[in-house]
């Protein structure tokens, strides 16, 4: 690790699931401030297990998870808020809010206990805004939105929250693949710029090998995590789906049917 780079997110023989069922184990990887690192692999594989139990959402089963070097468990919620945010699947509650004011949530773990918002907050609040291309939709309701226009509102919202580290699951889902490459470049430069840690799981693995620094691969055995560029080399793609159905080609980073 050079002297420029802080690890985030450290996760060591890890094995998650619901007790007792082991869903995905031997899980290691080290994330640093700026990484854009995407979890990818089969349906059913842990993906969203491991991004949950990484979220603390729900409990590990045994092994080590570090956040910014103190185990994960040893956070109390309200400190743990200061140094993840998360954004699910799942629709939020409010979508009767105004963009502006679900953009606002994200600072929560800051205010006071009425929610008034201080000039930091506010100036979180606006950078969130330009940052994924909300300014004209600030007052619009959330369920007047488009299913991307929304993803950018949750994934604004966790920017606002101002943590080191995102975790987020399928950000991608239900976009054309104009909006999916719209997401994914808003969270590298989230990264890049912003030197924020970001971890998602993804069915898209060819953007995720054209964009993100990191790649974990669930594969039920080895669980291999790298650079793209390194994973390619060392075969692992090959590997993800039947060959009789699915082919990878490594020349163009990309799946081919196996006509
Ligand atoms: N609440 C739960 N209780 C018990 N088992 C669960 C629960 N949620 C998920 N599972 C099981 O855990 C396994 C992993 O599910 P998970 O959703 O993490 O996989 P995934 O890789 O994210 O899948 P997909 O790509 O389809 O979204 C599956 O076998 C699933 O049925």
């Amino acid at each position: 690790m050079s002297s420029t780079e802080k690890h985030i997110v450290l996760a060591e023989n890890l094995t998650v699931g619901y007790t007792p069922k082991v869903v995905s184990e031997k899980i290691d990887f080290q994330l640093n401030q700026g990484d854009l690192c995407a979890i990818v692999g089969v349906n059913g594989v842990g993906k969203s297990t491991l991004l949950r139990t990484l979220a603390g959402l729900q409990p590990k089963l045994s092994g080590s998870i570090q956040i910014n070097d103190s185990n994960l468990e040893s956070y109390a919620s309200s400190k743990l808020a200061k140094e993840l945010s998360v954004v699910l699947t799942e629709q939020p509650a409010s979508k009767n809010l105004t963009v502006q004011e679900l953009i606002a949530l994200g600072r929560q773990p800051y205010t006071n206990w009425i929610g008034t918002l201080n000039e930091e907050d506010k100036k979180q609040v606006q950078e969130s805004l330009t940052s994924f291309l909300l300014e004209d939709l600030q007052y619009s309701r959330c369920h007047e939105l488009s299913d991307g226009q929304l993803q950018r509102v949750l994934i604004a919202r966790a920017m606002a929250q101002n943590t080191p580290l995102i975790l987020l699951d399928e950000p991608t889902t239900h976009l054309d693949l104009y909006h999916k490459v719209q997401i994914l470049k808003l969270l590298q430069e989230l990264a890049h710029r912003k030197q924020k840690t970001i971890m998602f799981t993804t069915h898209e693995i060819d953007l995720a090998i054209q964009l993100c620094d990191k790649i974990l691969i669930l594969d039920g055995a080895e669980n291999p995590f790298g650079a793209p560029c390194e994973l390619i080399e060392q075969k692992h793609f090959e590997r993800l789906f039947p060959a009789e159905m699915v082919l990878f080609d490594a020349k163009t980073g990309s799946f081919k049917v196996n006509k």
